[in-house]
């Protein structure tokens, strides 16, 4: 028997994911547990998820080189395209020495074209081949973003794909800047920016459920909302539950609730680690009642997710706009029903992690032509970082290009509405 090449079920396990997000649209996150289930040692597993995570950020270029050393291109779900994406971003990318990457590579093209693979694998390495100085953002999303927001931010999407961007925390309390790295910054109360990398399980404060993780625009909803302690607050789409766990901490009476069994789970261990509290109910936020009105809901909806491509590159190649119909109907249902558990004069916050204008500004426009006497407000002073200012009908977007200098934030849209008061 052949003694195999040591770090193979890392990569093996590599390749799995990535024909867990190609082949069956499932979510990067998803397929870790089953992809990694024989992986043991926390550095393999993180090794096999940054391949395949480094493969979805630069797909379309390790295309390209794939194809400028084949005669006829390779169909693109074919398994030696698979192992080559691989073999390729650990080459160039991630700078593995290339006899690693060949004497891990071939064994897995199991029964395919072991020769084909070796030769475009030794090619490219021989020639020195080289990926451009950013990913280049995958098609349709490219063309829509220009066509929404112009060249500047695509071109500012794709450098911001070439690597995990930083690691942003959300305190319960207050923050002790001195207990972190002086890598450290906070751009808001109550935040904290730290770089990429490293388990979070080891961090000051973990175990004590001080934080969780959260990107700073996805904590700016729950800030634009200006829970106060004692509201009644309907947290209409929550889990994992970190917009949650900021109205909980500001000292509100929250109801989570969510359609997903599972996700609430995990909501109730996020609540659990960090002493917060709330109401959950699973149900479809479309049909739910109370016998009393809120004096505020927050509706995070369900949308791509294209704003969080940074820190999930698998939604550039899970999602399409074509499939984009159902959820923007959904939305604009859950907003509906949202606006029919406001309190006179309460007020609804709508959030979406999206690049797209149907799911954000879009679908604002259209819900306040069909809620006469709602009011979109114009935000707080204090409530962004310094560097973002809201848009002049006081709706929020984030954009990628956004705060680059400080490590950038995710794409989101929100908007603050006021319910009429009662005639
Ligand atoms: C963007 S995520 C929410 C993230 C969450 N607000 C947070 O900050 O952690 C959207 C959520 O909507 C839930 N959802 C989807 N359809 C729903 C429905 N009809 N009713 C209630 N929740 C729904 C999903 O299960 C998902 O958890």
């Amino acid at each position: 028997m052949t003694d195999l090449p040591a770090g193979l079920p890392s990569r093996r396990a590599a390749l799995t994911l990535l024909q867990a997000v190609l082949w069956r649209h499932q979510a990067l996150e998803a397929a870790l547990p089953r992809a990694l289930r024989k992986i043991e040692n926390p550095a393999d597993r993180g090794l096999s998820r940054s391949i395949a995570s480094l493969a979805l950020r630069w797909l379309p270029d390790l295309d390209d080189l794939i194809d400028s050393a084949t005669d006829r291109n390779l169909p693109e779900e074919a398994p030696a395209r698979m192992v080559l994406r691989i073999a390729l971003v650990q080459a160039i990318v991630m700078k593995t020495p290339h006899h690693a990457v060949v004497a891990t590579a071939l064994p897995l093209v199991d029964g395919g074209p072991r020769r084909l693979v070796h030769a475009v694998l030794a090619r490219l390495l021989k020639e020195g081949a080289e990926l451009p100085e950013q990913p280049t953002m995958p098609d349709p999303w490219a063309t829509r973003w220009f066509a929404s927001w112009g060249e500047e931010v695509v071109d500012a999407a794709g450098l911001s794909l070439a690597a995990p961007p930083p690691l942003d925390l959300t305190f319960k309390g207050q923050v002790d800047l001195s207990v972190f790295e002086d890598m450290a910054i906070s751009l808001l109360p109550g935040h904290l920016r730290l770089p990429s990398g490293g388990r979070i399980e080891d961090l000051p404060g973990f175990e004590a459920g001080d934080w969780w993780v959260q990107d700073i625009a996805a904590s700016l909803p729950a800030r634009l909302l200006q829970p106060a302690a004692g509201e009644r607050i309907l947290d209409m789409a929550a889990a994992p539950g970190g917009k949650t766990m900021q109205l909980s901490a500001a000292g509100a009476d929250v109801t989570a609730l969510d359609d997903s069994e599972i996700r609430l789970e995990r909501l109730q261990e996020n609540l659990t680690r960090t002493g917060l509290t709330a109401t959950l109910v699973e149900a479809d936020g479309r049909k739910f009642t109370a016998d009393t009105p809120y004096d505020a809901v927050l509706l995070d909806a369900p949308c791509s997710g294209t704003g969080i491509f940074r820190r999930h590159p698998d939604v550039l190649h899970l999602r399409k706009p074509t499939r984009m119909k159902e959820t923007i109907a959904l939305q604009a249902a859950l907003l509906d029903h949202a606006a029919t558990l406001v309190r006179p004069g309460g007020r609804l916050v709508y959030s979406v992690c999206s690049l797209e204008r149907q799911e954000g500004e879009m679908q604002l426009a259209a819900f306040l032509e069909r809620a006469p006497g709602w009011q979109m407000e114009v935000p707080a002073t204090g409530i962004l970082p310094a560097g973002l200012t809201p848009r002049p009908d006081g709706s929020i977007r984030t954009l990628p290009g956004d705060l680059a200098d400080q490590g950038g934030l995710d794409g989101f849209y929100m908007a603050r509405l006021r319910a009429p008061q009662a005639v």
